[in-house]
């Protein structure tokens, strides 16, 4: 039994601090008044103790026994008369009790609400609230069990010794033993269940952290990362577990010696007792006393003190570290602590690896380097030093293969070489046509064949029968009227979803499959980012510790870095709901960015950033050597950076560029026509393009202004009233 109780992180639990002893002592003695009245009352109690086992026992001498049943009655209604002054007492007690517990309450409220109130956390606030009612309750149950066995345990050994003291022999000694090895295991013992609770918190915190990201977890292939962290905590919580049962034993040793030894005694010992002048009433009064009585009131003590006390213990000093922190204590990282036990933080410091330690105190960017550096300094797949990824996705192309065209029927066929060739790496980093590279044949990043998928067997398929082929260093648009099944195709190139016909393949590797899942990174619309260090969530996708210069050319690539300055540095704490919806997608961005995986999905990613912030975070994607970049893209510009667009419609898919889609996709041109930016008062350049309508096919131009009369567009298909007849030169204006 020499393990030693530690904290979720494995490092070794602080004594127990003896300031919390002290201040409950003086807090007890300030209040002597009402521990007066809580005795007082709690002496009734007593008295019912004395009688549960004195009335039977002389109901039965003078009464049952010697033929007076009319005397052992009026014994029992003694006893009974007693249960219920006894039951008025603890009626009294609980009042005296909440007269003890309630300014215990408000004095933690009140240090807590101020404290809360001075630093504006509300947050805190409400958690410390809740911690104090957790307090205020299990110190009512502390006062009542071990206020209960000490009147129990006086009434019951008054009631033995007044039977025949020769009970309190047989009943004395194992009690006393029993509550002397108990008290020996109670300080040992609520530091391992101290030492529990912290791992199951840390426990319960980590889920609920991770669950809420688990399709993200799945989307990035972090699930390897986050399952080893998770393990960890199981595995710490395992290791308290099983402590704290080990000391366990004890306590059930200690309730067997205190209240069921001195039964077995009491039948083994009754020959004796009976041959030495104990009466036959007295021994039934004495095993009365032992199973009313002692061994409740033992059981209730020990599990009372065993759980609850250590609870207390653990409430009471996170209120008491929450008072540090109020006057300047920090959690290590800088930051202030929100009254969350220390060691019950995230282990994402240890997840992410040295780095994290050495950033969490990194000092503010030095601004040149951000600009010298606008890259990532290695390829997909390959290691910060240079060397070769294992990711067996994560190869550099060396030869292009376009994306296929479209044709007629929807169908995307065999590739063929086109302007939009994708440029692929050069050996010095460089990039140059593909077809310019030595042609070393390589996988396609992503390939589709005849994928088919409906959400449901009976459901109309999102996804139909559909074949793409992306080269490495290919960057396509998916564009689409909403519920076209944008995200329903990066969910089936993640794996997140099965196709019900046909294959797909990331980098050469069928999905689903860990090899794919290595070779691609989904980033979704709902950015999840945890509640670590910016370094901690910038390299989380990571395996090996990231260097402070890469991470800060990243962030500087995808457009993270003035938030990074305004956050404090690579080693600021990160609160993800201080973060707008914008910048907690540029931390995903830029996360991305960093892993290893050459095919990057983004699925609508950037729709909380500006154009301008979209467009820098997507070309620093399309730039990354090797790198294959899907964006279901919102915005116009979005899809005309992009070589290729894929324009989705159920069945009626249609590939290919820009200026191509718009002479022979209706539907894009419709598209286009929606994205197009809303119309100001004063028009430099054509703001309104109607084509498809029955009666006008106009260009708004400068000068334009509304007079009441309107043309209402609406939709991607553009719905269009043209009130008045342009070719009369009508003036317009726009609603909707
Ligand atoms: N989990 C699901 N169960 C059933 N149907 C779904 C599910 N997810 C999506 N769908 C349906 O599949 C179709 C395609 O949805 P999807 O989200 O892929 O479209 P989208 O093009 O990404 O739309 P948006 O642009 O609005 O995000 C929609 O009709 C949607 O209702």
């Amino acid at each position: 039994m020499t393990d030693s109780p530690v904290g979720a992180d494995g490092a070794a639990l602080p004594p127990a601090q003896g300031g919390l002893a002290a201040r409950g002592l003086r807090f007890l003695l300030a209040r002597w008044r009402v521990l007066l009245r809580l005795t007082a009352w709690s002496v009734l109690e007593t008295g019912q103790t004395f009688l549960i086992g004195y009335g039977p026992a002389r109901a039965l001498d003078e009464g049952f026994l010697r033929g007076r049943p009319d005397v052992g009655l009026a014994w029992l209604a003694v006893a009974g008369l007693g249960v219920l002054a006894g039951a008025y007492g603890t009626a009294r007690v609980y009042a005296a009790v909440a007269a003890l517990v309630e300014p215990f309450r408000d004095r933690l409220v009140e240090r807590v609400v101020s404290r809360g109130v001075r630093s504006g956390d509300a947050g805190s606030l409400s958690g410390l609230t809740q911690q104090v009612e957790i307090a205020r309750d299990t110190f009512a149950g502390l006062v009542m069990v071990s206020r209960s066995f000490v009147f129990t345990a006086a009434g019951a050994l008054a009631g033995l010794f007044t039977l025949a003291p020769p009970l309190l022999l047989v009943v004395g000694p194992p009690l006393a033993a029993g509550v002397t090895l108990f008290a020996a295991t109670l300080r040992p013992l609520a530091r391992r269940q101290e030492a529990f609770l912290v791992a199951d918190e840390a426990l319960a915190g980590h889920l609920g952290t991770v669950c809420p990201g688990l399709r993200d977890i799945t989307a990035t292939g972090a699930e390897a990362h986050v399952a080893a962290a998770t393990g960890e905590r199981v595995e710490a919580e395992f290791r308290a577990a099983r402590s704290l049962a080990r000391w366990g034993v004890l306590r059930v040793a200690s309730l067997a010696l205190g209240g069921q030894l001195p039964i077995v005694l009491l039948l083994a010992t009754a020959p004796w007792l009976l041959a030495h002048g104990v009466t036959t009433g007295a021994l039934v009064g004495a095993l009365a006393y032992v199973t009313q009585s002692l061994l409740p009131a033992l059981r209730n003590l020990i599990h009372g003190l065993g759980t609850s006390g250590s609870r207390l213990t653990v409430v009471l000093r996170r209120l008491a570290t929450a008072g540090s922190a109020e006057t300047g204590g920090t959690d290590g990282g800088g930051t202030r602590s929100r009254g969350v036990a220390p060691r019950a933080r995230s282990s994402c410091a240890r997840a992410a690896g040295p780095s994290a330690g050495t950033t969490q105190h990194a000092e503010p960017r030095p601004p040149d380097t951000a600009e010298r550096q606008v890259g990532p300094r290695h390829a997909p797949g390959t290691r910060a030093d240079g060397s070769r990824g294992t990711l067996p996705g994560a190869k550099r192309a060396t030869e292009g293969t376009p994306l296929t065209p479209a044709v007629p029927d929807g169908r995307l066929h065999t590739p063929t070489v086109s302007d939009d060739t994708p440029r692929t790496p050069t050996a010095d980093g460089r990039t140059a046509p593909a077809g310019h590279s030595p042609p070393v044949p390589s996988p396609p990043a992503l390939s589709l064949s005849s994928v088919t998928f409906a959400y449901g067997p009976a459901g109309t398929p999102v996804v139909d029968d559909l074949d793409l082929t992306l080269p490495a260093g290919s960057h396509l648009a998916v564009v689409g009227p909403s519920s076209a099944g944008k995200s329903t195709l990066t969910a089936l190139v993640a794996g997140l979803l099965t196709p019900d016909r046909g294959t797909i393949a990331v980098g050469g590797h069928p999905v689903p499959g860990p090899e794919a899942a290595a070779a691609r990174v989904l980033i979704p619309q709902e950015a999840y980012v945890f509640g670590g260090t910016l370094a901690e969530n910038l390299a989380y996708l990571r395996p090996e510790p990231v260097p402070e210069e890469e991470l800060l050319a990243a962030a500087e690539a995808v457009g993270l870095a003035p938030l990074a300055d305004r956050l404090g540095g690579l080693g600021a704490r990160v609160d993800p709901a201080a973060l707008s919806a914008g910048e907690r997608q540029l931390v995903a961005l830029t996360r991305a960015y960093l892993s290893y995986a050459p095919l990057a999905l983004l699925d609508e990613a950037t729709c909380h950033l500006d154009a301008e912030t979209e467009e820098r975070a997507e070309r620093a994607f399309a730039a990354r050597p090797g790198g294959t970049l899907v964006v279901v893209a919102h915005r116009i510009s979005s899809a005309r950076r992009a070589g290729r667009v894929l324009v989705m419609d159920g069945r009626s898919t249609a590939c290919g560029g820009h200026e191509e889609l718009m002479r022979s996709s209706a539907l894009y041109r419709d598209l286009v026509g929606s994205w197009a930016p809303a119309p100001s008062r004063r028009w430099s350049e054509p703001a309104l393009s109607l084509r498809d309508a029955d009666r006008v096919d106009a260009v708004a131009g400068p000068g334009l202004a509304g007079d009441g009369r309107h043309v209402v567009a609406h939709g991607p298909m553009g719905q269009v009233q043209a009130p008045g007849d342009l070719r009369d030169g009508g003036s317009l204006g726009r609603e909707g």
